[in-house]
């Protein structure tokens, strides 16, 4: 994927960080405690099972992170703006 094509899918996920010579995009969610940063990883794991596509995520009191990257191609590949944006959509409605 160019950097042009990175920065308009980014647009769309704007909370999103392009990390490692756009190589891969991540986030922080941030929670109010470790059981609902957990909860939180839960879901993502069930959303990484039921898109076969697969985030690396790291968690803690309070915090969430999420990095993807299309491992195939060690790079960006749309997929990985697809869940940027359906992950966003999970912590929207709850
Ligand atoms: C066959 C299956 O679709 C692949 O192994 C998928 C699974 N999940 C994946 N997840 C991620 N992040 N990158 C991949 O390249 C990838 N490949």
């Amino acid at each position: 994927m160019s950097s042009a094509e990175v920065e308009t899918f980014r647009t769309k996920v704007p909370e999103w960080t392009v990390a490692d010579s756009s190589s891969r995009i991540e986030r922080t969610f941030r929670f109010r405690n470790f059981a609902e940063a957990f909860a939180f990883v839960q879901k993502v794991a069930e959303l990484a099972e039921s898109e076969g596509h697969h985030p690396d995520v790291s968690f803690g009191w309070g915090y969430v992170t999420v990095s993807l990257q299309t491992k195939k191609i060690k790079g960006l590949h749309e997929n990985d703006f697809i869940i940027a944006a359906k992950l966003d959509e999970i912590t929207k409605s709850g």
